[in-house]
C-alpha cells in the first residue's frame, strides 16, 4: 500500500503508467539534482500559483458536495492548507525573485492549466464527492509521493523549499486525511466492496484523466 489509504492505491494501480509519468517527469527529475532552469520553476510557480485558485475553488465545492461532518472538516482543512499554506509559498518565492504579488495576481492563464482545472471543477459540479475527489486525489497525493521521494533523493540545495514543503510532516499528513476521505466517502457511498461497483471503473477513469493532465502540466512547466 502507498501510505496514503487503500483507494488511492487501487486507482494509482489502475493508472499505474500515467502515474510513473507523472511522478518521474522530466521536470520532478530537475528539481531533484538541481538541473531545472529557475526560468522553467518560476513559469510553473505563476501557472500553479492560478491552479491553486481554482483548485481551493474545488475542495470549497467538496464542503457543498459532501454528506458527513468528517467530510465537511477534511474538505475545510484542505481549503485552509491551499490558501494559507501552499499559495503562501508561491508568493514567498515569487517575490523573493522579483516577481511582485500584483503580476503573480494577473498571470495569463495556459491552456494546460485550464483544462485540468476545468476538469477537476467540472467533474465536482455534474457529478458527488467521488467524481469529485477521484480527480482530486492525483494532485494531492501525487506531490506527496514525490515530495517525500525527493526529501530523501535530492542532491541538491537548489528547490528545497518546494521540497521540504511537499516531503514535510504537514502536507504529509494532508495526504493521509485525504487518502481516509476518499476511502470512507466510498463506503459511505458504496458499500465496502466498492470495487464491484458499476461506478468504480469511471471513478478510476476520472483518476487516470487527472493524472494525465499533471503530466501536461509539468511538461507546460517546461516551456515557458
Ligand atoms: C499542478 C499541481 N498539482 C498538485 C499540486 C499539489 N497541491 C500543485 N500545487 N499543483
Amino acid at each position: 500500500m502507498s501510505g496514503y489509504g487503500k483507494a488511492f492505491t487501487r486507482m494509482r494501480e489502475e493508472a499505474s503508467e500515467a502515474w510513473q509519468d507523472y511522478t518521474h517527469h522530466a521536470f520532478v527529475e530537475g528539481m531533484k539534482d538541481g538541473t531545472l532552469p529557475q526560468a522553467a520553476f518560476l513559469h510553473y510557480l505563476q501557472q500553479d500559483h492560478l491552479f491553486l485558485t481554482h483548485f481551493a475553488r474545488a475542495w470549497a465545492l467538496a464542503v457543498v458536495k459532501s454528506q458527513t461532518h468528517a467530510e465537511m472538516l477534511a474538505a475545510v482543512g484542505t481549503v485552509t492548507a491551499l490558501v494559507c499554506e501552499e499559495m503562501q509559498l508561491h508568493i514567498g518565492i515569487c517575490e523573493a525573485a522579483g516577481i511582485p504579488r500584483k503580476q503573480l495576481f494577473a498571470t495569463k492563464e495556459r491552456a494546460e492549466t485550464l483544462a485540468y482545472t476545468r476538469f477537476v471543477l467540472e467533474a465536482g459540479y455534474s457529478g458527488d464527492l467521488l467524481d469529485l475527489l477521484a480527480a482530486l486525489a492525483p494532485c494531492v497525493m501525487g506531490y506527496g509521493e514525490i515530495g517525500a521521494r525527493l526529501a530523501q533523493q535530492a542532491g541538491s540545495q537548489v528547490y528545497a523549499d518546494w521540497i521540504n514543503t511537499y516531503g514535510g510532516d504537514a502536507y504529509q499528513e494532508l495526504c493521509r486525511t485525504v487518502g481516509e476521505m476518499l476511502e470512507a466517502a466510498l463506503i459511505h457511498r458504496l458499500g465496502p466492496e466498492y470495487e464491484t461497483s458499476p461506478r468504480w471503473d469511471r471513478l478510476c477513469q476520472t483518476f487516470r484523466t487527472a493524472t494525465e493532465l499533471e503530466v501536461n502540466f509539468w511538461q507546460m512547466g517546461l516551456t515557458p
